[in-house]
C-alpha cells in the first residue's frame, strides 16, 4: 500500500538558538483510511508534527511528501487543499454570522459557484447533522456542536486527510463523543484518513494506530493494544491509559485473575458479562 502522508528523517527547531529541537528525526507513514491518534506529553512534538504535514513550518532537514506531491513552494498550496485542519478553540474558528455562512466560506475563497455552493454547504451539514441549525448563529451552539460546523467546513472542501489537533480538548464528555462520532462516520463514508492529536487516552484507544511523541522524537508507533498493552511505560511516563487497561490493573492489585491481553471497551463488557454469568 502506499503512504499518503510520507516523513523521513524530519528535523525541526523554531529558534536556531533553541537548545532542543521541536522534531528530532521523524520518519513516519501514513496511509490511506488509517486513523492515526498522536499522543505525548505537553510540548513533546504533537502540534509541530501536524504543521508539517501541511506545510506551516519548514522543516530544517528531511523530507515531507504529500500523495507523492514533495512538500515546497511549488506544491505547498496543493497539498493545503487535500488537508483539513480542525483546531482545539471551536469560538475562533468561525467567520461566517450563520451556520451556513460559516460552512460557505471556503467554498467562496476557491470560487466555487452559488448552486454547487449551496448543495454542497447542504450535504455536509447533513453529514454532521447539524441541518437544523443552518440559520443559527455559530455562538449560539453547545461546544461539540461548533465543531461538527468546524467540522463540516472542512468536509466541504473534501479533503483526503483531516487533521484533529486536540479538536475535542476543550469539550465535554457529552461534546467530545458527538465529534468522535462524527468523524467516525465521514472516515467509514468517505474512507478519509484522520490524524487526531489529542490527550484523550480513551479517544486514542479508538484509533486504528497510536503513535506516542517523546521530546520531539517518535517514541512508539504501533496498533492501539500494542501500545496500551504496554502500560506501564506509559505510566511511567506520566501518560494515562484507557479505562479499561486502568480497571484491568485496579482488579489485579486486588488479587482479581485477569486477562493479560488487551481489551477495547467492547471486549471488558463482554468479559465481566461472562464471568459474572460463570460464578
Ligand atoms: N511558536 C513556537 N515558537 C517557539 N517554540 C515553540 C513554538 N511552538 C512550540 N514550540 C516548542 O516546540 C516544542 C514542541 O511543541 P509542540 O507545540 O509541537 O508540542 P505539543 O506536543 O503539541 O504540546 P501540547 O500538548 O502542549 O500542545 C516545545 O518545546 C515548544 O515549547
Amino acid at each position: 500500500m502506499k503512504p499518503i502522508i510520507e516523513l523521513s528523517k524530519v528535523n525541526f527547531k523554531y529558534q536556531e538558538d533553541d537548545e532542543r529541537q521541536a522534531l528530532t528525526d521523524v520518519s513516519l507513514n501514513v496511509y490511506e483510511g488509517e486513523w492515526l491518534a498522536v499522543i505525548g506529553h505537553n510540548g513533546s512534538g504533537k502540534s509541530t508534527l501536524a504543521k508539517t504535514i501541511n506545510g506551516l513550518i519548514v522543516p530544517s532537514s528531511g523530507d515531507v511528501v504529500v500523495e507523492g506531491l514533495p512538500m515546497n513552494e511549488e506544491n505547498v498550496w496543493n497539498i493545503r487543499k487535500k488537508i483539513g485542519m480542525v483546531f482545539q478553540n471551536p469560538d475562533n474558528q468561525f467567520v461566517g454570522s450563520t451556520v451556513e455562512d460559516d460552512v460557505a466560506f471556503g467554498l467562496e475563497n476557491h470560487g466555487i459557484p452559488r448552486e454547487d455552493m449551496l448543495r454542497i454547504v447542504k450535504e455536509s451539514l447533513e453529514k454532521v447533522r447539524m441541518t437544523d441549525f443552518a440559520k443559527k448563529e455559530p455562538v449560539r451552539l453547545s461546544g461539540g456542536q461548533k465543531q461538527r460546523v468546524a467540522i463540516a467546513g472542512v468536509v466541504a472542501l473534501s479533503p483526503d486527510v483531516i487533521i484533529l489537533d486536540e479538536a475535542t480538548s476543550m469539550l465535554d464528555p457529552e461534546g467530545r463523543m458527538e465529534v468522535i462520532k462524527t468523524i467516525q462516520e465521514i472516515r467509514d463514508e468517505k474512507n478519509i484518513t484522520v490524524i487526531s492529536i489529542t490527550h484523550d487516552i480513551d479517544e486514542a484507544a479508538n484509533a486504528t494506530r497510536v503513535l506516542v511523541m517523546r521530546e520531539g522524537r517518535v517514541f512508539k508507533d504501533g496498533l492501539p493494544e500494542e501500545i496500551f498493552s504496554a502500560g506501564q511505560d506509559l505510566i511511567e511516563m506520566g501518560l494515562d491509559l484507557p479505562f479499561p487497561e486502568k480497571l484491568k490493573m485496579e482488579m489485579r492489585a486486588q488479587g482479581m485473575d485477569v486477562p493479560a491481553d488487551y481489551m477495547s471497551e467492547e471486549r471488558m463488557v463482554e468479559w465481566l458479562w461472562t464471568s459474572a454469568l460463570n460464578k
